[in-house]
């Protein structure tokens, strides 16, 4: 199998062999939106499980009509719809994690965290997506008090990026500059109830800043931040930041990754690590199809093993 190693030895074996798998791969559902363009939203999501060996599922929120230049259409499906696929999927195949991206709603945030709830999801990645790069929302305003009540406090870890951090504790916008601001964010939304925030750092200005423990210029620089004991710990993911304009669907293929991951049973630190080698892989063979924002390639991994 190319990507994440397996923990089943036998399994492993069999994949390297192109056999037929011994035992049923891990169980991921993404609930979020369908991107036409195929590089984010549900699409990014199955891609990545696919290619981190897991078995992918989808409950779809709502269609967008979406290409490289932004988004021109979203349709949102009927919430009965939305229940539906979740209840089918989950009554009958199961999950090992849920991840969730667009949900527009507030009645998607409760169907979701009502679904993790009632299955006893083990793992539970919420990416906070609240707007596409083009500004277009992905979560309406009146969901997102019901986002921070209702479905943080079921996270193993939210991964919002900057802006979406400040939006979320009501901070000015630009306001978090530094990695350690990226820092005590992240402690602050942990506050909101998930295990762990990883929050994303693509958007940070790319000049360095003298308050920075870490060089980073020509980085992209991500940080961890959980709890040991009364202590909070924080650790910084970095890579070479790309220099290119196509990076369409990183934040869902980031999420989707950790998913899988931890799906794989890996522990946090070891989901996250493999999510960041995996999309800056796929950010590295960026496909620039269309006129605007081309998208991510998520085979690329392939090639570095
Ligand atoms: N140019 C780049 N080069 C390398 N890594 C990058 C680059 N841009 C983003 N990343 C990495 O991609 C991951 C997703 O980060 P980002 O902050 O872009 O998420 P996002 O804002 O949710 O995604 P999007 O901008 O697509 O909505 C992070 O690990 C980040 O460090
Ligand atoms: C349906 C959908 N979901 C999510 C995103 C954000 O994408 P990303 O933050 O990964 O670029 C998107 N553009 N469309």
């Amino acid at each position: 199998m190319s990507g994440i190693r397996m923990k089943n030895p036998e399994s492993e074996a069999a994949a390297e062999a192109g056999s037929v798998l011994t035992d049923p791969p891990p169980r991921v559902l993404t609930i979020a939106g369908s991107d036409s363009g195929g590089g984010a939203g549900i699409q990014a999501d199955l891609k990545t499980f696919q290619e981190l060996g897991v078995y992918g599922m989808s409950a779809m929120t709502a269609v967008t009509s979406q290409n490289s230049l932004g988004i021109q259409a979203i349709y949102p499906l009927p919430e009965e719809t939305v229940e539906s696929q979740i209840e089918s999927v989950l009554s009958d195949i199961g999950a090992d994690a849920v991840k969730t991206g667009m949900l527009l709603t507030p009645t998607n945030v409760f169907l979701a965290a009502s679904a993790i709830d009632r299955y006893s999801i083990k793992h539970v990645v919420i990416d906070p997506v609240l707007h596409a790069k083009d500004g277009s929302a992905l979560l309406r305003q009146e969901a997102i008090a019901a986002l921070k009540s209702e479905l943080f406090p079921f996270a193993e870890v939210i991964t919002p990026n900057v802006p979406e951090a400040c939006e979320l504790l009501g901070w000015p916008a630009h306001s978090i500059r530094t990695l350690e601001d990226m820092a005590l964010a992240a402690q602050e939304l942990l506050q909101l109830g998930p295990q762990y925030v990883f929050m994303k750092g693509g958007h940070l200005p790319a000049d360095p800043s003298p308050s920075d423990e870490i060089e980073t210029q020509n980085l992209s620089i991500d940080v961890l931040v959980g709890r040991k004991g009364s202590e909070y710990f924080r650790e910084f993911y970095h890579a070479p930041r790309i220099p290119t304009k196509h990076t369409h669907g990183t934040g869902c293929t980031t999420a989707s990754a950790i998913a899988a991951g931890l799906a794989h049973g890996y522990p946090l630190v070891e989901a996250v690590n493999i999510a960041k080698s995996f999309v800056t892989a796929a950010i590295q063979s960026a496909v620039p199809l269309g006129c605007g924002i081309g998208s991510l390639w998520h085979a690329a991994h392939r090639n570095k093993h």
